[in-house]
């Protein structure tokens, strides 16, 4: 009957796909799955000897990769690093918003400039690539953007900081979505709970790492999501399998933003007092203030 599968080896083929934090992590996941389906993949980080590596491996399994240095939250290099992008490989057909971070602080603790730091990094930088791939490429033959979001939906003790500009993203894609549409492009994002990333070997306080194994205990599924559970999704969302989905958001987190957190999982049928963690016993965790 000659049925061709929308996730046949080879759906990007032609396509150029810019990965930013391809460097590391998440973004190093999704670059090599999107190669390994054909894509012409563009990594972007500000560490050259990260972003060469990655693109080394992926040379080596036969994909098509180049890489950009940039900050993302550098405008004017926003802008010349998308224009050098479509100089060299022609129309952009997809971004993967990737790049971003944090680091756990109470909001009392967080100044200025640190604040500044996770916004900037997480929001701003966001909308500018999406902005200049939009205006330099997209608006004129389509594409489709994902960006990072995370399990934001609530207050996170010692993630004030990233939630509200994870949040801010949830609009700025939603918004994205709806104006740029009639271009025939499409905008998504997906929402990661907490993942077992190299991005997480970045903490270094004591308190935060000791809170890591104790995670997986408000995550319904029992366990961190890995990396390539994250990247599925965001190819998933960049296939012509998802053409008919902008303005979504996927939530990748074994169903931790479902758990209410009034009972803790293992204490719905037992009666002793709950002494892991869970949203509201982490401010202690993290030297913050709680109300407990
Ligand atoms: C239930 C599930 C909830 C899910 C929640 C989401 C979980 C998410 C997990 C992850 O994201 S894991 C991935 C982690 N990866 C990273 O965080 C990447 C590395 N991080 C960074 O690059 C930074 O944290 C950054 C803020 C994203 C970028 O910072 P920037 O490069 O601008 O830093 P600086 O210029 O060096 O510093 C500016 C300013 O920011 C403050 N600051 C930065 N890093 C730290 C830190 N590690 N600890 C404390 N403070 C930090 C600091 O105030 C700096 O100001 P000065 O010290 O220079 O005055
Ligand atoms: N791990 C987790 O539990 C979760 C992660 N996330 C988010 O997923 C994304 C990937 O995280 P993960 O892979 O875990 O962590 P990583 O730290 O490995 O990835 C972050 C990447 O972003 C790049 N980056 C950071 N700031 C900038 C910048 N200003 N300009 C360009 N690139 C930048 C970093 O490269 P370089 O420093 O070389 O520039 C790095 O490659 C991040 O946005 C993260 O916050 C969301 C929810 C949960």
């Amino acid at each position: 009957m000659g049925y061709r599968s929308l996730f046949a080896p080879g759906c990007f083929s032609n396509r150029t796909i810019i990965v930013t934090g391809g460097g590391s992590g998440i973004g190093r996941c999704t670059a090599h799955e999107l190669a390994a389906l054909g894509a012409n993949v563009v990594l972007v980080g500000r560490k050259p000897d990260k972003l060469e590596a990655v693109a080394r491996e992926i040379q080596e399994d036969g994909g098509k990769v180049s890489f950009e240095v940039l900050d993302i939250r550098d405008e004017e290099g926003v802008k010349a690093t998308v224009a050098r992008i479509i100089a060299a490989h022609g129309p952009i057909h997809g971004l993967v918003n990737n790049a971003g971070g944090q680091f756990p602080s109470p909001l009392s603790a967080i100044s200025k400039k640190g604040f500044d730091a996770v916004v900037s990094t997480n929001l701003t930088g966001g909308f500018l690539m999406a902005r200049e791939v939009y205006l330099q490429s997209m608006s004129s033959h389509g594409g489709a953007i994902v960006n990072m979001l995370a399990d934001s939906w609530g207050g996170m003790p010692g993630m004030g900081h990233s939630g509200a500009a994870r949040m801010g993203m949830l609009n700025l894609t939603q918004t994205a979505a709806v104006e740029w549409a009639a271009s025939g492009v499409r905008v998504n994002a997906v929402a990661p709970g907490w993942v077992a990333s190299s991005g997480m070997d970045s903490y270094k306080d004591e308190g935060v790492r000791a809170m890591i194994p104790l995670l997986k205990k408000e995550v319904p599924l029992q366990r961190l999501a890995t990396e390539s559970e994250v990247s599925a999704a965001i190819v998933f969302l960049l296939t012509d399998a998802a053409a008919f989905i902008t303005g979504d958001v996927i939530k990748i987190d074994g169903g931790a933003s479902c758990n209410t957190k009034i009972f803790p999982l293992e204490e719905t049928t037992a009666s002793k007092p709950y002494e892991g963690f869970h949203r509201a016993s982490a401010p202690r965790i993290l030297g913050g203030e709680s109300k407990e």
